[in-house]
């Protein structure tokens, strides 16, 4: 029996450009990602990413945009991560450093898709041109996609 994860990942996008945090430590360790995290108990998956956006990257946001939602699946493992992404266009503070996170700009044109999560080079596209996606991935450890899905919808 499959069970899921609710998790979060947040874009925090300008014109031309996207803030990236390299992942120092723990799941995706040595990958540049958006920034999230864990849904806890009592809170919306919404109040959780601004949680986790603040934790690891020091920034407050006024709005989060639902963008997409993307279940990935790894086989061999019974939990599915149910990632919830969403996008802002504006935000308060300094990108600063964490324990978790060493946050970067990056041109839009020139986004490290060979150090980021595969299915990113996918989405990303989608993200920029401000579409929304539903999407599913089959990873085979945590470097290779066996099997996606991945649709332009109207309401995530
Ligand atoms: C398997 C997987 C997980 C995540 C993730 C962890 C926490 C939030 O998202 C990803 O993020 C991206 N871009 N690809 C991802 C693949």
């Amino acid at each position: 029996m499959l069970t899921s994860k609710l998790l979060t990942l947040v874009l925090v996008v300008q014109p031309g450009r996207v803030l990236l945090g390299m992942k120092k430590r723990g799941f995706g360790a040595g990958k540049w990602n958006g920034f999230g995290g864990k849904v806890q108990a009592g809170e919306t998956i919404e109040q959780a990413a601004h949680r986790e956006l603040l934790e690891e990257s020091g920034l407050t946001v006024d709005k989060l945009d639902k963008i997409g939602n993307i279940k990935f699946e790894f086989i061999g493992e019974t939990e599915i991560l149910d990632v919830h992404i969403f996008r802002a266009d504006s935000f308060h503070g300094e990108p600063t450093e964490s324990d978790e996170m060493r946050p970067q700009w990056f041109d839009c044109d020139k986004i490290p898709f060979s150090q980021m999560w595969a299915d990113d080079m996918l989405w990303f596209p989608l993200m920029l041109q401000r579409k929304k996606f539903l999407g599913y991935f089959k990873f085979q450890g945590h470097d290779l996609i066996v099997e996606h899905k991945l649709q332009e919808v109207n309401e995530v």
